[in-house]
């Protein structure tokens, strides 16, 4: 029976599967960080066991780390979580890329760049945004922190198989038009929850034709969809990206791996249990006005009135986030003055993300209003970009260049917005207090973020020069 890359995934690593019951599934990758893993170790500590393979066992730090100095962490909780992480990782025999180790950086950064995700593994972590590694055609998703102790302790998982879900994207961006537009926009025409209980397969002309970072970007945000999981179908793009990385299969092992990985693809005839489809050619740059990322709309459009709803629920919702963000109905969203922006986290800070930033930036000035910050999203991203010389072109222009981690994506560290001041943001999620309470987040692609941050408003960016 044909079947769907999923499908072949799932049933390779079920290990044990009883009527009623979810299935146990073996897991190829565990990727840890300092937030959700303490209890899990402490879990083990307490029952006396061992983690069953440190060796696909992988932990780094990130969304504690200050980003101006990594070692000086002032809050007792972050600092706490650090120093926990450290000494789980001694104690168990895990490898960690800790504060200053030449591969630190966001987990889900640093998973792909060192070839740990590859086509065909099981991959988890305690993050809900490990769906990014589906980019690789892995089926990678996030669980809680008693899972993650499981894991630990078994190398399996107790899982409901989840239902498949095809999001055919037909066409091809345009200039200016990014990875992030298309799942911002995908996400504004279906919702956040258009995908509750599915893996979502991206398929279709526009997403072959994307790059590995790319695929990474429209990955990572299928959870903000309500997705278990993000997957692309591994190519010869995929191939080219993994092939020399560190953990990669190298000589003979890499091309026994390349056969079977070009197995992986979804058959010919295979079904999915659900399907929408989007249009990369009608695209625009996005912008979100409110407090899911589903409240988004195109540069060229205007803050949306909560009256033009249709449904009561949404109405309020729209109301209350219009109060939130202090924006007013009709109000063109190129007319809206921002204060920070934050080029940076696991959707946008890899290395294509920065060399299109500063491409937008060279030879300019950040907005005198503007406060602006670049976060590479590891120390392989930082030192590369840094060889290509963009951390000057980003400096020149007025802003600041940081140490790679979570940074701004989220409270969890010292880079937060103030109450009432208004950031265009790279990240993934502009829930309320999501950037530090009271702050007011509005979700852009890297290009988009750098031309607002010269021109201290949002502008359409495909009315700018984009070309070397
Ligand atoms: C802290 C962590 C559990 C959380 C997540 O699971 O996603 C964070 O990474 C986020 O993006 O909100
Ligand atoms: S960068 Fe943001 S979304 Fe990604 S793992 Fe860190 S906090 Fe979560």
């Amino acid at each position: 029976m044909p079947r769907t890359l999923f499908e072949k995934i799932w049933d390779a690593h079920v290990v044990d599967e009883e009527p009623g019951k979810p299935a146990l599934l073996y897991i190829d990758l565990h990727l840890i960080h300092e937030v959700t893993s303490p209890q899990a170790f402490e879990g083990l500590r307490l029952a006396g066991r061992r983690v069953r393979r440190p060796d696909l066992t992988f932990a780094t730090m990130d969304h504690n780390v200050p980003t101006d100095n990594p070692f000086t962490i002032a809050d007792p909780i972050a600092k706490q979580q650090i120093e926990t992480l450290e000494k789980n990782c001694r104690e168990f025999g895990i490898r960690l890329a800790g504060l200053g180790h030449p591969d630190q950086g966001i987990v889900h950064v640093i998973g792909p760049e060192l070839g740990l995700t590859l086509p065909g593994k099981t991959i988890v972590c305690g993050d809900s945004h490990t769906s990014t590694h589906g980019a690789f055609g892995a089926l990678a998703f996030g669980i809680g922190t008693s899972e993650v102790e499981h894991v630990l302790a078994t190398q399996c998982l107790p899982q409901y198989k989840p239902k498949t879900m095809e999001v055919r994207v037909d066409g091809h961006l345009r200039r200016g038009v990014t990875a992030k537009d298309l799942i911002l926009a995908l996400i504004a025409t279906y919702g956040t929850d258009f995908a509750t209980g599915h893996v979502i397969e991206y398929t279709g002309e526009a997403i072959r034709a994307l790059t590995m970072e790319e695929r990474m970007t429209v990955c990572n945000m299928s959870i903000e969809a309500g997705a278990r999981a993000g997957m692309i179908a591994p190519d010869d793009t995929t191939f080219a990206y993994l092939e020399g990385r560190r953990y990669a299969p190298k000589g003979a092992a890499w091309e026994q791996a390349l056969a079977a990985w070009q197995t992986l693809p979804t058959d010919p005839g295979a079904t999915y249990d659900a399907r929408v489809t989007l249009n990369a050619s009608e695209v625009a740059p996005m912008v979100t006005w409110g407090t899911t990322p589903a409240m988004g709309v195109p540069v060229t459009g205007v803050v949306p009135d909560p009256s033009d709803f249709p449904i009561e629920t949404q109405r309020k919702a729209a109301e209350r986030a219009l109060e939130y963000m202090g924006l007013e109905p009709g109000t063109p969203i190129v007319d809206i003055p921002i204060d920070r922006v934050f080029i940076g986290s696991c959707t946008n800070s890899r290395i294509e993300d920065l060399r299109a930033a500063a491409r937008v930036v060279r030879g300019k000035k950040v907005h005198p209003r503007v406060r602006a910050m670049v976060v590479p999203g590891s120390q392989h991203v930082k030192r590369q970009a840094e060889a290509e010389g963009l951390d000057r072109i980003f400096k020149e222009a007025g802003f600041e260049w940081r140490e790679p981690g979570c940074s701004m994506c989220l409270g969890m560290n010292p880079d937060i917005l103030a109450p009432g001041e208004r950031c265009a943001a790279t990240s993934n999620r502009n829930f309320e207090g999501r950037q530090g309470r009271g702050g007011r987040t509005h979700l852009v692609s890297p290009i988009m973020a750098a031309a607002a941050a010269i021109a201290g408003h949002f502008v359409d960016v495909r009315e700018w020069d984009l070309d070397e």
